[in-house]
Protein backbone atom coordinates (compact mmCIF):
# COMPACT_ATOMS: atom_id res chain seq x y z
CA UNK A 1 0.00 0.00 0.00
CA UNK A 2 1.09 3.54 -0.78
CA UNK A 3 1.92 5.79 2.19
CA UNK A 4 1.43 9.53 2.57
CA UNK A 5 4.30 11.98 3.21
CA UNK A 6 3.30 11.72 6.89
CA UNK A 7 3.94 7.95 6.72
CA UNK A 8 0.44 6.53 7.05
CA UNK A 9 -1.29 4.25 4.56
CA UNK A 10 -3.47 6.16 2.07
CA UNK A 11 -7.15 5.48 2.92
CA UNK A 12 -10.05 5.86 0.52
CA UNK A 13 -13.72 5.45 1.40
CA UNK A 14 -16.43 4.51 -1.08
CA UNK A 15 -20.03 5.24 -0.12
CA UNK A 16 -22.08 3.25 -2.59
CA UNK A 17 -24.29 0.25 -3.33
CA UNK A 18 -23.31 -3.41 -3.50
CA UNK A 19 -23.44 -5.25 -6.84
CA UNK A 20 -23.81 -8.95 -6.07
CA UNK A 21 -22.33 -9.70 -9.50
CA UNK A 22 -19.10 -7.96 -8.49
CA UNK A 23 -18.87 -5.78 -11.61
CA UNK A 24 -19.98 -2.33 -10.42
CA UNK A 25 -20.68 -0.53 -7.12
CA UNK A 26 -18.69 -1.17 -3.96
CA UNK A 27 -17.03 -4.25 -5.44
CA UNK A 28 -15.65 -2.42 -8.50
CA UNK A 29 -14.55 0.45 -6.28
CA UNK A 30 -12.62 -1.71 -3.82
CA UNK A 31 -10.97 -3.77 -6.57
CA UNK A 32 -9.84 -0.59 -8.28
CA UNK A 33 -8.54 1.03 -5.09
CA UNK A 34 -6.61 -2.13 -4.28
CA UNK A 35 -5.09 -2.15 -7.77
CA UNK A 36 -3.91 1.44 -7.17
CA UNK A 37 -2.43 0.31 -3.83
CA UNK A 38 -4.77 2.48 -1.80
CA UNK A 39 -6.49 1.06 1.31
CA UNK A 40 -10.19 0.83 0.43
CA UNK A 41 -13.08 1.08 2.92
CA UNK A 42 -16.80 0.88 2.20
CA UNK A 43 -20.06 2.26 3.54
CA UNK A 44 -23.04 0.51 1.96
CA UNK A 45 -26.14 2.48 1.04
CA UNK A 46 -27.96 -0.41 -0.59
CA UNK A 47 -27.70 -4.01 -1.69
CA UNK A 48 -28.59 -4.89 -5.25
CA UNK A 49 -29.37 -8.37 -6.46
CA UNK A 50 -27.61 -7.86 -9.76
CA UNK A 51 -25.74 -9.72 -12.47
CA UNK A 52 -24.55 -8.99 -16.00
CA UNK A 53 -28.13 -9.33 -17.29
CA UNK A 54 -29.56 -6.60 -15.06
CA UNK A 55 -30.83 -5.65 -11.61
CA UNK A 56 -33.25 -8.14 -10.03
CA UNK A 57 -33.86 -6.26 -6.78
CA UNK A 58 -32.76 -3.39 -4.52
CA UNK A 59 -32.66 -3.35 -0.73
CA UNK A 60 -32.15 0.12 0.80
CA UNK A 61 -30.05 0.46 3.96
CA UNK A 62 -31.58 2.79 6.59
CA UNK A 63 -30.04 6.27 6.88
CA UNK A 64 -29.29 5.53 10.55
CA UNK A 65 -27.21 2.50 9.61
CA UNK A 66 -25.42 4.44 6.89
CA UNK A 67 -24.51 7.01 9.56
CA UNK A 68 -23.28 4.27 11.91
CA UNK A 69 -21.00 2.84 9.23
CA UNK A 70 -19.60 6.30 8.48
CA UNK A 71 -18.80 6.87 12.15
CA UNK A 72 -17.23 3.42 12.53
CA UNK A 73 -14.85 4.09 9.68
CA UNK A 74 -14.02 7.67 10.59
CA UNK A 75 -13.43 7.25 14.31
CA UNK A 76 -10.99 4.37 13.94
CA UNK A 77 -9.41 4.20 10.48
CA UNK A 78 -9.57 7.82 9.27
CA UNK A 79 -10.34 8.97 5.73
CA UNK A 80 -8.09 10.71 3.19
CA UNK A 81 -10.53 10.77 0.28
CA UNK A 82 -14.20 9.93 -0.30
CA UNK A 83 -15.99 8.66 -3.38
CA UNK A 84 -19.78 8.44 -3.62
CA UNK A 85 -21.68 6.14 -6.00
CA UNK A 86 -25.27 4.83 -5.76
CA UNK A 87 -26.95 6.85 -2.99
CA UNK A 88 -30.51 5.59 -3.62
CA UNK A 89 -32.68 8.15 -1.88
CA UNK A 90 -33.04 11.61 -0.40
CA UNK A 91 -32.49 10.63 3.24
CA UNK A 92 -29.24 8.83 2.48
CA UNK A 93 -27.93 11.77 0.42
CA UNK A 94 -28.77 14.07 3.31
CA UNK A 95 -27.03 11.76 5.82
CA UNK A 96 -23.90 11.52 3.66
CA UNK A 97 -23.76 15.26 2.93
CA UNK A 98 -24.17 16.15 6.63
CA UNK A 99 -21.36 13.78 7.56
CA UNK A 100 -19.02 15.14 4.87
CA UNK A 101 -19.70 18.68 6.05
CA UNK A 102 -18.94 17.67 9.65
CA UNK A 103 -15.59 16.06 8.86
CA UNK A 104 -14.76 18.93 6.46
CA UNK A 105 -12.98 16.74 3.92
CA UNK A 106 -11.53 18.33 0.79
CA UNK A 107 -11.15 15.41 -1.60
CA UNK A 108 -14.65 14.22 -2.50
CA UNK A 109 -15.41 12.53 -5.84
CA UNK A 110 -19.10 12.29 -6.71
CA UNK A 111 -20.14 9.72 -9.32
CA UNK A 112 -23.81 10.71 -9.69
CA UNK A 113 -25.06 7.18 -10.37
CA UNK A 114 -28.69 7.35 -11.51
CA UNK A 115 -29.53 4.43 -13.81
CA UNK A 116 -28.04 0.94 -14.37
CA UNK A 117 -27.06 -0.16 -17.88
CA UNK A 118 -30.28 -2.12 -18.36
CA UNK A 119 -32.39 0.91 -17.38
CA UNK A 120 -33.16 0.18 -13.69
CA UNK A 121 -33.21 3.45 -11.67
CA UNK A 122 -30.54 3.46 -8.93
CA UNK A 123 -31.55 6.88 -7.58
CA UNK A 124 -35.09 8.06 -6.96
CA UNK A 125 -36.09 10.77 -9.41
CA UNK A 126 -37.08 13.19 -6.63
CA UNK A 127 -33.57 12.87 -5.13
CA UNK A 128 -31.77 14.60 -8.00
CA UNK A 129 -32.54 18.05 -6.56
CA UNK A 130 -31.11 17.22 -3.13
CA UNK A 131 -28.03 15.74 -4.80
CA UNK A 132 -27.56 19.10 -6.51
CA UNK A 133 -28.31 21.19 -3.44
CA UNK A 134 -26.47 19.23 -0.74
CA UNK A 135 -23.76 17.07 -2.29
CA UNK A 136 -22.49 19.01 -5.30
CA UNK A 137 -21.25 21.97 -3.24
CA UNK A 138 -19.01 19.48 -1.35
CA UNK A 139 -17.54 17.81 -4.44
CA UNK A 140 -14.02 18.33 -5.70
CA UNK A 141 -14.76 16.25 -8.81
CA UNK A 142 -18.03 15.06 -10.35
CA UNK A 143 -18.17 12.43 -13.11
CA UNK A 144 -21.56 12.39 -14.91
CA UNK A 145 -22.16 10.50 -18.14
CA UNK A 146 -24.21 12.36 -20.73
CA UNK A 147 -27.58 11.22 -19.36
CA UNK A 148 -26.63 12.15 -15.78
CA UNK A 149 -25.29 15.51 -17.01
CA UNK A 150 -28.69 16.17 -18.61
CA UNK A 151 -30.44 15.46 -15.30
CA UNK A 152 -28.07 17.77 -13.42
CA UNK A 153 -28.20 20.71 -15.83
CA UNK A 154 -31.90 20.29 -16.64
CA UNK A 155 -31.80 20.38 -20.45
CA UNK A 156 -31.05 17.87 -23.20
CA UNK A 157 -27.55 17.52 -24.56
CA UNK A 158 -27.64 17.10 -28.33
CA UNK A 159 -24.00 17.42 -29.33
CA UNK A 160 -20.44 17.90 -28.08
CA UNK A 161 -20.95 21.68 -27.86
CA UNK A 162 -23.81 21.11 -25.42
CA UNK A 163 -21.48 18.99 -23.25
CA UNK A 164 -19.34 22.09 -22.76
CA UNK A 165 -22.31 24.19 -21.73
CA UNK A 166 -23.48 21.47 -19.33
CA UNK A 167 -20.02 21.19 -17.73
CA UNK A 168 -19.95 24.94 -17.07
CA UNK A 169 -23.47 24.89 -15.63
CA UNK A 170 -22.75 21.88 -13.39
CA UNK A 171 -19.52 23.50 -12.15
CA UNK A 172 -21.65 26.48 -11.08
CA UNK A 173 -23.39 24.12 -8.61
CA UNK A 174 -20.12 23.67 -6.70
CA UNK A 175 -17.67 21.02 -7.96
CA UNK A 176 -14.16 22.21 -8.73
CA UNK A 177 -13.93 19.84 -11.72
CA UNK A 178 -16.64 18.38 -13.96
CA UNK A 179 -15.92 15.37 -16.17
CA UNK A 180 -18.56 14.60 -18.78
CA UNK A 181 -17.80 10.97 -19.73
CA UNK A 182 -17.96 9.92 -23.34
CA UNK A 183 -19.01 6.25 -23.14
CA UNK A 184 -22.55 7.06 -24.29
CA UNK A 185 -21.75 9.81 -26.79
CA UNK A 186 -22.73 8.93 -30.38
CA UNK A 187 -19.60 8.43 -32.55
CA UNK A 188 -20.41 11.37 -34.86
CA UNK A 189 -20.21 13.87 -31.98
CA UNK A 190 -16.41 13.90 -32.23
CA UNK A 191 -15.93 15.19 -35.73
CA UNK A 192 -12.23 14.54 -36.42
CA UNK A 193 -12.02 11.24 -34.56
CA UNK A 194 -15.23 9.18 -34.61
CA UNK A 195 -13.59 6.01 -33.23
CA UNK A 196 -12.38 7.70 -30.06
CA UNK A 197 -14.14 7.82 -26.69
CA UNK A 198 -13.59 11.31 -25.31
CA UNK A 199 -14.01 12.46 -21.71
CA UNK A 200 -14.35 16.21 -21.37
CA UNK A 201 -12.83 17.78 -18.24
CA UNK A 202 -13.71 21.30 -17.11
CA UNK A 203 -11.50 22.64 -14.35
CA UNK A 204 -10.20 26.11 -13.52
CA UNK A 205 -12.24 27.63 -16.33
CA UNK A 206 -10.46 25.46 -18.98
CA UNK A 207 -11.41 22.40 -21.00
CA UNK A 208 -9.12 19.41 -21.45
CA UNK A 209 -10.12 16.32 -23.43
CA UNK A 210 -8.90 12.83 -22.61
CA UNK A 211 -9.45 10.31 -25.36
CA UNK A 212 -8.70 6.69 -26.09
CA UNK A 213 -9.65 4.33 -28.88
CA UNK A 214 -13.19 3.07 -28.37
CA UNK A 215 -12.99 -0.65 -27.57
CA UNK A 216 -15.60 -2.45 -29.64
CA UNK A 217 -17.40 -4.37 -26.88
CA UNK A 218 -20.66 -4.51 -24.92
CA UNK A 219 -18.77 -5.69 -21.80
CA UNK A 220 -18.64 -2.31 -20.10
CA UNK A 221 -20.53 -2.98 -16.87
CA UNK A 222 -18.88 -0.98 -14.08
CA UNK A 223 -16.84 1.36 -16.27
CA UNK A 224 -18.22 4.43 -14.49
CA UNK A 225 -17.47 3.07 -11.00
CA UNK A 226 -14.02 1.88 -12.01
CA UNK A 227 -13.12 5.19 -13.67
CA UNK A 228 -14.25 7.34 -10.72
CA UNK A 229 -12.50 5.04 -8.21
CA UNK A 230 -9.28 5.30 -10.19
CA UNK A 231 -9.55 9.11 -10.05
CA UNK A 232 -10.27 8.87 -6.31
CA UNK A 233 -7.23 6.66 -5.73
CA UNK A 234 -4.92 8.98 -7.65
CA UNK A 235 -6.21 12.04 -5.76
CA UNK A 236 -5.61 10.13 -2.51
CA UNK A 237 -2.04 9.49 -3.65
CA UNK A 238 -1.55 13.24 -4.03
CA UNK A 239 -1.89 13.65 -7.81
CA UNK A 240 -3.49 16.74 -9.36
CA UNK A 241 -7.01 16.53 -10.83
CA UNK A 242 -5.77 16.38 -14.44
CA UNK A 243 -3.07 13.83 -13.62
CA UNK A 244 -5.66 11.69 -11.85
CA UNK A 245 -8.07 11.79 -14.78
CA UNK A 246 -5.28 10.91 -17.20
CA UNK A 247 -4.23 7.88 -15.19
CA UNK A 248 -7.86 6.79 -14.74
CA UNK A 249 -8.45 7.09 -18.46
CA UNK A 250 -5.41 4.96 -19.28
CA UNK A 251 -6.50 2.39 -16.68
CA UNK A 252 -10.13 2.13 -17.82
CA UNK A 253 -9.01 1.69 -21.42
CA UNK A 254 -6.88 -1.32 -20.41
CA UNK A 255 -9.63 -2.67 -18.14
CA UNK A 256 -12.22 -2.55 -20.94
CA UNK A 257 -9.78 -3.98 -23.50
CA UNK A 258 -8.87 -6.92 -21.27
CA UNK A 259 -12.53 -7.72 -20.54
CA UNK A 260 -13.41 -7.90 -24.23
CA UNK A 261 -12.55 -11.57 -24.48
CA UNK A 262 -13.30 -12.88 -21.00
CA UNK A 263 -16.30 -15.05 -20.12
CA UNK A 264 -17.71 -13.50 -16.93
CA UNK A 265 -21.52 -13.56 -17.12
CA UNK A 266 -23.80 -13.91 -20.13
CA UNK A 267 -24.81 -10.24 -20.48
CA UNK A 268 -22.98 -6.91 -20.17
CA UNK A 269 -19.79 -8.38 -18.73
CA UNK A 270 -17.76 -6.42 -16.19
CA UNK A 271 -14.51 -4.56 -16.81
CA UNK A 272 -11.25 -6.19 -15.67
CA UNK A 273 -9.70 -4.21 -12.82
CA UNK A 274 -6.66 -6.46 -12.72
CA UNK A 275 -5.33 -4.38 -15.64
CA UNK A 276 -1.94 -2.85 -14.81
CA UNK A 277 -1.91 0.75 -13.65
CA UNK A 278 0.12 2.82 -16.07
CA UNK A 279 3.42 4.33 -14.95
CA UNK A 280 2.01 7.62 -16.19
CA UNK A 281 -0.53 8.87 -18.70
CA UNK A 282 1.10 8.70 -22.14
CA UNK A 283 -0.64 11.24 -24.36
CA UNK A 284 1.69 10.57 -27.29
CA UNK A 285 1.21 6.80 -27.41
CA UNK A 286 -0.98 5.16 -30.03
CA UNK A 287 -4.07 4.75 -27.85
CA UNK A 288 -4.24 7.98 -25.87
CA UNK A 289 -4.76 11.52 -26.93
CA UNK A 290 -5.16 14.82 -25.21
CA UNK A 291 -6.76 17.78 -26.95
CA UNK A 292 -5.67 21.23 -25.79
CA UNK A 293 -5.16 24.62 -27.37
CA UNK A 294 -6.94 23.52 -30.53
CA UNK A 295 -4.75 20.48 -31.28
CA UNK A 296 -4.72 16.78 -30.56
CA UNK A 297 -1.73 15.01 -29.01
CA UNK A 298 -0.26 17.86 -27.02
CA UNK A 299 1.33 17.18 -23.65
CA UNK A 300 -1.30 16.88 -20.95
CA UNK A 301 0.58 19.00 -18.44
N1 LIG B 1 -16.00 1.13 -25.33
C1 LIG B 1 -15.13 1.82 -24.57
N2 LIG B 1 -13.81 1.81 -24.85
C2 LIG B 1 -12.94 2.51 -24.08
N3 LIG B 1 -13.31 3.26 -23.03
C3 LIG B 1 -14.61 3.31 -22.69
C4 LIG B 1 -15.60 2.59 -23.43
N4 LIG B 1 -16.83 2.84 -22.88
C5 LIG B 1 -16.60 3.65 -21.83
N5 LIG B 1 -15.28 3.97 -21.73
C6 LIG B 1 -14.69 4.82 -20.71
O1 LIG B 1 -15.16 4.37 -19.45
C7 LIG B 1 -15.35 5.46 -18.56
C8 LIG B 1 -16.81 5.47 -18.08
O2 LIG B 1 -17.58 6.03 -19.12
P1 LIG B 1 -19.13 5.81 -19.34
O3 LIG B 1 -19.60 6.99 -20.14
O4 LIG B 1 -19.35 4.46 -19.93
O5 LIG B 1 -19.63 5.86 -17.85
P2 LIG B 1 -20.97 5.37 -17.22
O6 LIG B 1 -22.07 5.62 -18.19
O7 LIG B 1 -21.10 5.96 -15.88
O8 LIG B 1 -20.77 3.83 -17.10
P3 LIG B 1 -21.93 2.76 -17.20
O9 LIG B 1 -22.46 2.85 -18.60
O10 LIG B 1 -21.17 1.50 -16.95
O11 LIG B 1 -22.95 3.11 -16.17
C9 LIG B 1 -14.96 6.71 -19.35
O12 LIG B 1 -13.62 7.05 -19.11
C10 LIG B 1 -15.16 6.28 -20.78
O13 LIG B 1 -14.39 7.04 -21.65
C1 LIG C 1 -24.54 -1.00 -7.09
C2 LIG C 1 -24.32 -0.34 -8.39
N1 LIG C 1 -23.69 0.87 -8.42
C3 LIG C 1 -23.48 1.49 -9.60
C4 LIG C 1 -23.90 0.93 -10.79
C5 LIG C 1 -23.67 1.64 -12.09
O1 LIG C 1 -22.54 1.07 -12.66
P1 LIG C 1 -21.48 1.75 -13.61
O2 LIG C 1 -20.15 1.74 -13.01
O3 LIG C 1 -21.55 0.81 -14.75
O4 LIG C 1 -21.94 3.13 -13.94
C6 LIG C 1 -24.54 -0.33 -10.74
N2 LIG C 1 -24.95 -0.94 -11.87
N3 LIG C 1 -24.74 -0.92 -9.54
Amino acid sequence: MIRTDQGHVVRALTIAGSDSGGGAGIQADLKTMHQFQVYGMSVLTSLTAQNTNGVQGIYEVTPEFVRLQLESVYTDLGIDVVKTGMLVNTKIIHTVASFLREIDIEKVVVDPVMVAKGGTPLLRQESVEILKDELLPLAMVITPNVVEAEELCGYSIRDFEDCHRAAIDIAALGPRAVIVKGGHMPPDWIKDAPNLVVDLVYVGGEFTYFASERVDTYKTHGTGCTFSSAITSMLARGASILESVGMAKAFIYEAVKRAKTWDVGAGHGPTDQSAPIPARFEPMSSAFYVFRNGRWNEESR
